[in-house]
């Protein structure tokens, strides 16, 4: 079955229209989609839309339609380190959180820093056909630090570059990073900074503080992450360049993005979910499910980042999702890999984090995982908004009850998630991208349906 099927939505509610912090998700008057040729063809107030024969209907009432998720920060691990995740197992894990495009790091094997590697990661996206896959270019040769990467080639190649980043690793030397900012800004690139000083954080396990000391693990100061975004808004500012800080962790982060933003510094910041609500006291228990780069942090960072979200100082959540087998999780802390799942579990804890506190509208919170991330990337094709003549790449949410995060909510390959066992609100029922179902009532589609549609859909 590879023909597109024509969608019609019945009923549901526009996030975009429910702009008010702490209202209730039913305020808005609910409408029908209808969805054809990859795009949405027609939007009318709910019941005036007569389905068609063959036209597929989903009854979204009680549900919240958001534009596709993006997600500007996922480790997919192909080429390379496949035994933690693939192209395929990764872009279903981010199908199953609502998401229609990932931004994927340059941390593989080979690394992502030539034209041949970022395009064979684009196309392995575009085979598999859940999600569109931007893969983002190392900023130097082989994460090494040392000389910039072929950041030219990869822009023009077939995969169109417009994201740099070292993640995992912080691009040092200023004069690199100075190097970088001013390469990108001839494309309108920007540079996406993993902010850690490494000779501050040398060896370090968890937060620096008297429960660092207290546990015996060595401790990463919050300033190893600050000192690297003072340094890097001012090389921002002095290079008219486009700057974006990856995973902000501390509550002084914010400060310097803050002061940086009211200087006209043409600064972005995100926040991971697990950040926003996760804080070192965790680290008790040894588990190495909270072990994470940057680490988790106090109640006060983990207070300043929702507020900092909820005054527009942070501009994306991104899920930093790090996948790793198990024998790099199920071991002792000190020996155990940095990083957690996040693509299913995203929105879920951005709306126990920000919207039932009232940090976050609904509209916020679709600029917060969708439009913003997109407009940071310079992603083309993703819908504005969820109106006729847009692309259909859309998600359909249950906000309604909770319930317990279990591994079968968990569609890749690893389940290093620190979440699982908890309640949560939220489950994403549907997700289409170009106009084609990759969830269906909370289960992926079949693979090979998904990369039939894709064929024919072609690439973006
Ligand atoms: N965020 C993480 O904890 N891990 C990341 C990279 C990193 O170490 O930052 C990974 O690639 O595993």
């Amino acid at each position: 079955m590879t023909e597109q099927t024509d969608i019609l939505i019945r009923g549901a509610r526009l996030a975009a229209e429910l702009a008010e912090r702490g209202g209730d998700h039913l305020a808005a008057a609910p409408v029908d989609l209808r969805l054809s040729g990859g795009a949405i063809v027609e939007r009318t107030a709910a019941g005036s839309l007569v389905p068609r024969v063959d036209e597929r209907v989903i009854e979204a009432d009680g549900l919240v339609a958001l534009t596709g998720l993006v997600d500007l920060h996922t480790h997919l691990r192909e080429p390379g380190f496949e035994q933690s995740e693939t192209v395929l197992t990764g872009t279903r894990a981010a199908a199953a959180g609502g998401f229609t495009t990932v931004f994927a790091m340059a941390n593989t094997l080979p690394v992502q820093d030539t034209a041949g590697v970022v395009e064979q990661v684009q196309r392995l996206g575009d085979a598999a056909g859940y999600a569109t896959v931007r893969p983002i270019g190392a900023v130097t040769e082989d994460l090494a630090g040392e000389r910039l990467s072929e950041i030219g080639a990869m822009a023009q190649s077939r995969a169109g570059v417009r994201v740099f980043s070292d993640d995992g690793k912080c691009v040092h030397d200023p004069l690199l990073m100075r190097r970088a900012l001013e390469y990108v800004r001839t494309f309108d690139g920007v540079i996406a900074q993993h902010a850690q000083d490494p000779r501050l954080t040398e060896g370090a396990q968890m937060n620096e503080g008297s429960l660092s000391s207290e546990l015996g693990l060595k401790g990463w100061p919050a300033v190893a992450e600050e000192s690297i975004i003072a340094r890097d808004v001012l090389l921002a500012e002095h290079t008219g360049a486009r700057l974006h800080i990856c995973h902000l962790s501390t509550a002084g982060s914010v400060e310097v993005v803050r002061w940086a933003k009211a200087r006209g510094v043409q600064v972005t910041a995100e926040v991971t979910p697990h950040h926003l609500i996760l804080t070192e006291e965790l680290v008790r228990s040894y588990d190495p499910r909270y072990k994470v780069n940057p680490p988790l942090r106090r109640e006060e960072d983990v207070q300043a980042l929702r507020a900092a979200v909820a005054d527009g100082v942070i501009d994306i959540i991104a899920t930093d999702h790090a996948p790793h087998p198990v024998e790099a999780k199920e071991c002792e802390w000190d020996a155990a890999a940095f990083g957690m799942v996040g693509l299913e579990s995203a929105l879920p804890i951005a709306l126990l984090t920000l919207v039932q506190t009232g940090h976050a509208s609904w509209a916020e919170l679709e600029r917060l995982l969708s439009q913003k991330p997109a407009e940071i990337g310079r992603l083309d094709g993703h819908p504005a908004a969820l109106v006729p003549g847009e692309p259909a790449d859309l998600v359909l949410v249950d906000p309604s009850g909770a319930s317990a995060f279990g591994a079968d909510r968990l569609r890749g390959l690893s389940v290093n998630s620190p979440f699982l066992g908890m309640e949560l609100p939220g489950r994403v029922v549907t997700t289409i991208r170009r106009g084609a179902l990759t969830l269906d009532d909370g289960e992926l589609v079949p693979a090979e349906q998904v990369a039939a549609r894709a064929a024919v859909a072609g690439p973006r």
